[in-house]
């Protein structure tokens, strides 16, 4: 039997391709800890659970200083508090490491934690085009049992949008007048642009029946919601990762460059923000973080 082999050339020119992607690999997911679209914690579990992985091979070091607020300074006290050595790599920490390292995280950098018995008014808000729409959408299409606010607001209907359905399509003027009779739950002014409102009276009777009802509505909403309704659960969407909403924000194709990097400022301060969440749900896959929603608002 003959036996081909390559040139060693060419498996070096593999191997340092694989090291490229993989160091490529490591800057996104450090990106996404800053920008926190993963949690410190998050990133920490994908790297035990796969120590050979691009996460698993992140070297203490790194991990540390992608945290928010934390430099090479504050990086090498918390080392030494925790005796891990600079050179570890995140996927070999051994157990009492680990246990040191996710009782710091959880000190530093908690995760929100699900407060259950909460009542069935749901809001669901993200950073733009993470996908709240398309979710909302296919919760009204899969699941009927819970009602979809539908809002008032004063940006003119686009085509295919129909009044009472998709919005309640007002002018100034009338939007005045529900602000001032308290008609709605909560009312904002989004992207700088038009005013959007929650009318108060068709939640309050669907819950009254008992029925679920979910808001999708921007951050400024949500903490109003949170303020008059403090019972309300409140549910963040997030992007599997920052390059992913970018992906989605110029797929979409509506806005131009500059409102899409407008859009992307605010949508960093909007995932700062994410700890005044009781959930965060990943839209990953549409059906499945639909589903997961649904699951929140029984
Ligand atoms: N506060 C608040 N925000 C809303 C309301 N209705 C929609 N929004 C938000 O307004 C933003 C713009 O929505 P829309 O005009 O449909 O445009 P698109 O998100 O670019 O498709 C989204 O972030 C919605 O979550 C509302 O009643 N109150
Ligand atoms: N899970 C998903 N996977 C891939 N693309 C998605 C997903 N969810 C939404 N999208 C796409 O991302 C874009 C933004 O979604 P949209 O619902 O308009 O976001 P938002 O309402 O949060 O601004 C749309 O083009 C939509 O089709």
């Amino acid at each position: 039997m003959t036996e081909t082999r390559r040139p060693p050339e060419v498996d070096r020119a593999a191997a340092s391709r694989r090291a490229v992607a993989a160091r490529r690999e490591r800057a996104a997911l450090k990106h996404d800890v800053a920008m926190r679209v993963i949690t410190p914690q998050e990133l920490l579990r994908r790297a035990l659970a796969h120590p050979e992985s691009p996460a698993g091979a992140m070297r203490i070091t790194e991990y540390l200083t992608a945290l928010p607020a934390i430099g090479e300074g504050k990086r090498d006290r918390i080392l030494a508090a925790l005796e891990i050595s600079p050179v570890k790599r995140l996927g070999g920490l051994g157990a009492r490491q680990r246990a040191a390292l996710a009782q710091w995280l959880d000190e530093r950098f908690p995760e929100p934690v699900a407060r259950p018995g909460r009542s069935r008014l749901v809001v669901l808000a993200g950073p733009t085009a993470v996908g709240k729409g398309t979710v909302a959408a296919h919760i009204r299409d899969h699941h009927p049992e819970i009602m979809l606010s539908v809002s008032a607001t004063t940006r003119p209907p686009r085509p295919g949008e129909v009044d009472g359905e998709h919005y309640y399509f007002v002018d100034d003027d009338a939007f005045d007048r529900l602000v001032e009779t308290g008609a709605l739950l909560e009312h904002a002014t989004v992207h700088n642009k038009y005013r959007y409102g929650t009318p108060r009276e068709p939640i309050e009777r669907a819950l009254a029946d008992g029925r679920s009802v979910l808001l999708e509505i921007d951050l400024q909403g949500a903490r109003q919601v949170r303020a008059a309704a403090p019972d309300a659960k409140l549910v963040f969407l997030l992007p599997p990762s920052w390059d992913e909403l970018v992906h989605r924000l110029v797929g979409r194709g509506t806005e131009g460059e500059e409102e899409r990097a407008r859009r992307l400022r605010t949508a960093k301060h909007e995932l700062a923000s994410q700890g005044e969440f009781d959930y965060r749900v990943v839209n990953d896959d549409v059906a499945r973080a639909a589903a997961e929603v649904a699951t929140l608002a029984r």
